[in-house]
């Protein structure tokens, strides 16, 4: 089971992180403070080997009790405002930096609702719930702590050394011996960490997916029998991440190791020397004590260098995939056109995380810095339910209504207007005006030479849609029919801009749907998909999700009585029931009556139905229907069928196949006319689903 590997590339930890700088702004001037009291704190503990100096040469050896006890209060006085100083320091850095850690995350959550489909199809949520969990907590771990220690501990060890050079410049030498191969052992240990990092932060993003698609996916798991499988899954991957989180730590031994032995080595070094020179008389007593305490002092801010500087490369990587998310482009406002913009992970497109800009304005126009590979690209395991990216099979394959159909017959140029196909009529019976003047023609709602193809798919592929033409008039409900994987849910997804067109244009009453801004285009258009995802909140909440804010339980009860939905009048709290998350305590066609309340809650103008009723008994099935026609009588509706019940709501069909608009006309002339069309409405196709 392959895991997300870390990208092969060098960056700058340091550029990395100074992107937080936007965030961290607002609280600098504590962050500042913080680290300025701990600079004093520290230094205050370098100069208690100073007064150490003192009471040796001093009342020690003039046996000068008084002065002894003075010195001892002395130290006292000093280890207490250390312990008081880095005491402020941790009030000072808390609740400024849980701001930041709340407003990077809230900031995240926005930009992901903001963010097309196109990426969501994309990234596995489990690595967008790891970037805003687990990577966040550790960027607020790194700026209370390794931000602040680094700069700390390196002027503890610049004071410290000047200090001893001070003191005793021979010693000085012995001891600084060292920090040449220390300095080397810590870059190459940063760049080699940096790999690590990053790949067991994606690891986790993995494991998180299968955690949470096992969760969702639960009644499949046990229905099919597949704990067992899934264990093992998630049992490979946690191996895989605890291998790496062991060659990480197996790292920081070893730095750890070279950061502790050599200075060690060094102080045992000039503990030797100084004691010949105080034998020699050359140095007092005193001084080779200070010297020595000096440099007991600097051991914890040398040997923590090695985790500081893991947990920043920790920090950079978290860094990084904050913003791989951060600078994918969201949904332009109106007629700037963002999915097929969007880097997707594993493209090498990724936004350039050494760019240095400020959140929201990278430009993700960097050379690929990102992710080499796809967050949970292919590497979630489950029950191959093409859940990750790119397991899709290529848009238009597997289609087979070409060759069943046997018709042969050409798209429709204009199919909106045309004939009903191959009648000869020219008289659908739709309920709409007639077309005769140009102001109609432009009405109601139109696809012009329409052509789609999924940002993911491969360039080669053939485009899931082309060429459709389709007029639906003011008021006129058209029946969208067309085999398995025809394309039927990815044309109704085209027209709330849920994926922008590769090509041609989309209108609403002649407004080109890309100059319209996102609400203005969603206020007009109201959607119920196949699949009725419920929120966890109350029933009467979930469908009034489609409506405004003002609607109020007068609307809320003429959408549950549209989709017959008078069940929730019998749960428990009524409307006030929760439906728990996805709405899994209700049956399926108890959701789906819910989300088809949703769409027709707010009276839209236009209408789409992805096969509305596909859940529903009989019964309940005609209920529906009769209300829905009332609804259908006002709007203008595109509504996916897959039987010849729904069908009948609308007054045309139009017939997709081979990603184009085969026929148009009304049930019955398809019927008589189209061979693909009878097949489809004779009930083989959904025996054969
Ligand atoms: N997000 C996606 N990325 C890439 N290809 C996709 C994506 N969604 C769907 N496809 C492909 O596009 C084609 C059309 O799918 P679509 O869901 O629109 O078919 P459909 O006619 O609605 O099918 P059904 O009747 O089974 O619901 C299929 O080949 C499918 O694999």
């Amino acid at each position: 089971m392959a895991t997300t590997p870390a990208p092969a590339q060098d960056r700058s930890a340091v550029r990395t992180l100074l992107r937080l700088w936007p965030y961290v702004r607002p609280v600098r001037a504590r962050l500042f403070g913080a680290a300025l009291v701990a600079i004093v704190a520290s230094c205050v503990g370098l100069v208690i080997p100073l007064a150490l100096k003192w009471m040796v040469d001093g009342p020690i050896a003039d046996r000068d009790p008084a002065g002894v006890w003075l010195g001892a209060l002395f130290l006292l006085l000093l280890g207490f405002t250390e312990a008081l100083l880095f005491g402020l320091r941790r009030w000072l850095v808390a609740r400024p930096l849980s701001h930041v850690e709340a407003s990077m995350r809230a900031a995240l959550y926005g930009h992901l609702q903001r963010l097309p489909v196109a990426f969501h199809d994309r990234w596995a949520s489990g690595q967008l719930l790891s970037r805003g969990t687990t990577d966040l907590m550790l960027l607020r771990m790194f700026l209370a702590f390794p931000l602040t220690f680094l700069l700390v501990n390196g002027v503890t060890i610049l004071v410290g050394v000047i200090i001893m050079l001070l003191q005793d410049w021979t010693l000085g030498l012995v001891i600084l011996g060292p920090a040449v191969p220390v300095m080397v052992t810590c870059v190459i240990f940063e760049r080699r960490y940096a790999k690590l990092a990053r790949r067991a932060q994606d690891q986790v993003g993995d494991l998180t997916t299968v955690v949470e698609e096992s969760v969702l996916g639960i009644r499949i798991i046990k229905g099919f029998g597949r704990h067992r499988s899934q264990e093992r899954a998630f049992r490979d991957l946690s191996k895989t991440l605890r291998g790496t989180e062991l060659r990480k730590a197996r790292l920081l031994a070893t730095i750890w190791g070279v950061i502790v032995t050599l200075p060690e080595v060094a102080i045992g070094a000039a503990l030797v020397v100084g004691v010949v020179q105080v034998a020699d008389g050359v140095l007092s007593a005193g001084t080779l004590v200070a010297f020595l305490s000096t440099a007991l002092a600097l051991r914890w801010p040398v040997e923590s260098i090695g985790f500081l500087l893991a947990m920043s490369q920790e920090a950079a990587t978290a860094t990084e995939r904050y913003f791989e998310v951060m600078d994918a482009e969201v949904e332009g406002a109106g007629g700037t056109p963002a999915a097929a913009a969007t880097p997707g992970p594993g493209t090498g497109s990724a936004p350039d995380a050494d760019s240095g800009s400020a959140p929201g304005t990278g430009s993700g126009s960097g050379s690929g810095t990102g992710s080499a590979q796809g967050p949970g690209s292919g590497s979630t395991p489950g029950l191959g339910s093409a859940s990750g990216p790119g397991t899709r099979s290529a848009p238009g394959s597997g289609n087979g209504s070409r060759s069943r159909s046997g018709s042969g017959r050409a798209p429709a140029s204009d199919a909106g207007f045309a004939p009903a196909f191959g009648s000869g009529s020219g008289s659908p019976s739709g309920t709409g005006p007639r077309p005769g003047s140009a102001t109609v023609q432009e009405k109601g709602l139109r696809f012009h030479d329409v052509r789609f193809r999924y940002p993911d798919a491969p360039s080669d592929s053939l485009p899931v849609l082309q060429h459709i033409d389709l007029h639906i008039r003011p008021g006129e409900s058209m029946a969208l029919v067309g085999a398995t994987g025809s394309g039927k849910t990815t044309l109704t997804a085209l027209i709330p801009r849920l994926y922008e067109l590769t090509s041609g244009r989309i209108t609403l009453d002649g407004a080109d749907i890309t100059g319209l801004s996102r609400e203005a285009l969603r206020a007009k258009v109201a959607v119920a998909f196949e699949e009725p995802t419920l929120f966890s909140a109350s029933v009467g909440d979930n469908v009034l999700m489609g409506a405004k804010d003002t609607a109020g339980h007068a609307d809320l009860e003429r959408a549950l009585a549209v989709a017959q939905a008078g069940f929730v009048h019998s749960l428990p709290q009524g409307t006030d029931t929760p439906v728990g998350e996805q709405g899994l305590s209700l049956s399926g066609g108890q959701r789906q009556r819910l989300a088809l309340a949703r769409a027709v809650v707010a009276q839209p103008e236009f209408l789409v139905l992805d096969d509305p009723l596909s859940a529903l008994d009989v019964h309940t099935e005609a209920a529906v229907e009769a209300a829905l026609r009332q609804v259908l009588a006002d709007t203008t509706a595109l509504i996916v069928a897959h039987r010849p019940s729904t069908v009948l709501l609308a007054d045309r069909v139009a017939l997709l196949s081979g990603g184009r608009i085969a026929a148009v006309g009304t049930h019955h002339e398809l019927l008589r006319t189209n061979a693909e069309y009878a097949y489809l409405m004779s009930g083989e196709e959904e025996g054969a689903r």
